[in-house]
């Protein structure tokens, strides 16, 4: 992926010093897009390599509107450790916002649903898209994450928040709106996790994977991933993988990690990187 190379030496090139709340600190730039059409492969970076396996069953995860990370850990994840408290619980983040917002009467509405209703029945809609900035449920910044999960708000806010669809000759495409950009460690994940809800989105829908276009609000690079950026960016990407999915399943909540088969990946090696919480 050039684009995220490109984004990647614009940061060096262009950011400021910023200091921020983990107290990192992180070199910064604001307002930032790039695009990729999934007919030219599946974007997951070559030049480090990507754990997928995180992030498909992360999407599980959301779409299955779980908010605790109990069947995380069970399915291997590890991403979600640092935010939740003992009994795994995050608060009503992303997944409580997808499927079950909750309304002022006491109900919940399914944006998920919603989505795949709109798709079905009027893709011509320029409505097509669902959010997770519940301002009321937003963490009270003097507590911690594990706090707030406990006081029924959001352990952390939710960074990729606005999920937009557009369908056109028969091909779904979809921007996403990411307020703040971990860029060396979220953003290949964000950027992978997108590509899949498209192809999972289209395969319910009967319609071709299009494009995805990532738009970041404050990109950063934290100050303690710059030798693991710049040993990324000596490296040479290599042709993107292809993900093919193996099974249709019932639904778009019936997804499991093995419905996914990634061939033609044969990125670097890893690169472990700190994660500031
Ligand atoms: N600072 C920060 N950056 C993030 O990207 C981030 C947060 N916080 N908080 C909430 C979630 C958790 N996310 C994370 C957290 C850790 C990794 C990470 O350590 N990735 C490793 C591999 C870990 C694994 O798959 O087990 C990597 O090398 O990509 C990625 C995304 C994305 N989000
Ligand atoms: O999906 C995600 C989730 C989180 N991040 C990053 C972006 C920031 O580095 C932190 C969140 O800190 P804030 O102070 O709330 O901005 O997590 C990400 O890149 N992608």
């Amino acid at each position: 992926m050039r684009q995220y190379h490109d984004l990647l030496r614009d940061i060096l090139d262009n950011g400021v010093r910023k200091e921020d709340r983990t107290g990192t600190g992180t070199v910064s730039v604001f307002g930032r897009q790039f695009r990729h059409n999934l007919a030219d492969g599946f974007p997951l970076l070559t030049t480090k390599k990507v754990h997928l396996r995180s992030i498909i069953n992360e999407l599980i995860w959301f779409l299955n509107g779980d908010t605790n990370v109990a069947w995380l850990q069970e399915h291997g994840v590890s991403i979600w450790n640092e935010w939740a408290t003992d009994t795994g619980d995050l608060g009503p983040v992303y997944g409580k916002q997808w499927r079950a917002w909750p309304t002022r009467d006491g109900g919940e509405i399914d944006q998920i649903e919603y989505v795949l209703d709109c798709l079905k029945n009027r893709p011509d809609s320029r409505r097509i898209l669902f959010h997770a900035w519940n301002v009321e449920y937003l963490p009270d910044e003097s507590l911690s994450p594990q706090e707030n999960a406990l006081a029924g708000r959001m352990a952390l806010p939710p960074c990729h928040l606005l999920y937009q669809f557009y369908v056109a000759e028969g091909r779904l495409s979809a921007q996403l709106y990411i307020r703040s950009s971990d860029t060396f460690l979220g953003l290949p994940f964000n950027t992978a996790s997108l590509a899949v809800l498209v192809m999972m989105l289209a395969q319910q829908s009967d319609l071709e994977p299009g494009e995805i276009i990532v738009s970041t609000g404050d990109s950063h690079l934290y100050l303690n991933h710059m030798e693991q950026v710049n040993e990324q960016l000596s490296r040479e990407p290599r042709p993107l993988p292809k993900l093919t999915l193996l099974r249709k399943p019932e639904s778009i909540y019936d997804y499991r990690f093995e419905d996914f088969e990634l061939s033609d990946y044969d990125p670097h090696p890893a690169i472990p990187a700190p994660v500031s919480v």
